[in-house]
């Protein structure tokens, strides 16, 4: 399959990592910016060019991966050259309908991937709009499968849904771990050593939910002996609201997801 992406950036390089791992594709980058080019090339042999090809075909596949604010002005760029192409948007926010109006195709479907795509292990919820047939939809399958786990959503709506939960969601975990790293070093590790802690107690945690067939909120209460240390810190978290927090936060972000698809999708 010929892969074009459009934006060379975080996601899109994350995505092309996984789909290089996978092999067996010919992947191509539009991207302003030569040194995202030319670390492309280098990293997963992708070729590149700093401008739209003349002419894309109905066999291409086209990944819409520049931010959501660039994104009119790139479709009403690409519209006279599309010829039928297959596009993909993983841009958050922008609807199936000013994508169509702006490319004057229908033929699209919308994915939200998430960065550990990298590695393999990311997670894409689609959409495809009813004008993309089975096979339209099993080639972005196809493509998003190199990256991890696929979902289809029920409707345009799951697209703002899952953004909050997996889209979103790696910035979240993250941010957890360095808080773990901060709390490690407060204790007296080195920064590596708190990493190294941090990293291996999420990856043995998860590991564990992945393989217990215990609620998570169990195998949680499984570590927190009567009047011990664990129980202290879950104490502390629930006083300062943490947990509500979190929750909240990801509502925070479905909210914007809607309010990007509003604002910006409008002309
Ligand atoms: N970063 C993430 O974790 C996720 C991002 N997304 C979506 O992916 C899209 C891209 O996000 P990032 O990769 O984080 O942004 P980014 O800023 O890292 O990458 C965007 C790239 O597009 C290039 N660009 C802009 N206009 C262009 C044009 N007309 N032609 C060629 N190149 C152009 C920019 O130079 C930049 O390198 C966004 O729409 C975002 O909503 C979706 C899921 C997760
Ligand atoms: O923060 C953002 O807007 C993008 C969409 C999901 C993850 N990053």
């Amino acid at each position: 399959m010929r892969i074009t992406f459009i934006g060379g950036g975080n996601m899109a390089g994350a995505i092309i990592g996984g789909l290089a791992r996978q092999g067996g594709h010919r992947i191509h980058v539009v991207e302003h910016q030569q040194d995202k080019l030319d670390q492309l090339a280098a990293d997963f042999g992708a070729s590149g060019s700093q401008t739209l090809p003349e002419n894309f075909s109905a066999d291409d596949v086209v990944v819409l991966a520049v931010k959501p604010q660039q994104l009119r002005e790139l479709c009403l760029a690409l519209a006279p050259v599309l010829n039928g192409a297959l596009v993909v948007s993983i841009a958050a926010g922008i609807r199936l309908d000013a994508l169509g109006r702006w490319l004057g195709s229908r033929r699209i479907v919308r994915v939200m991937p998430n960065t550990p795509a990298m590695v393999g292990k990311g997670v894409s919820g689609l959409y495809a709009d009813a004008a993309a047939s089975a096979a339209d939809r099993e080639a972005a399958e196809t493509v998003m499968r190199a990256a991890g786990l696929t979902v289809w959503l029920a409707d345009e709506a799951g697209i703002d849904d899952i953004t909050c939960v997996s889209g979103s969601g790696p910035a979240y975990v993250f941010y957890f771990i360095e808080s773990m790293i901060e709390a490690g070093v407060k204790a007296g590790f080195s920064e590596a050593q708190a990493r190294e802690l941090a990293l291996a107690t999420f990856d043995g945690a998860v590991e564990l939910a992945r393989q217990s067939p215990l609620p998570v909120a169990e195998l949680r209460r499984n570590v927190m002996s009567k009047g011990g240390t664990t129980e202290r810190a879950i104490a502390r978290f629930e006083a300062e609201g943490v947990k509500a927090a979190i929750v909240a936060g990801a509502m925070d972000c479905r909210d914007r997801s809607i309010e990007m698809g509003r604002e910006l999708s409008q002309e």
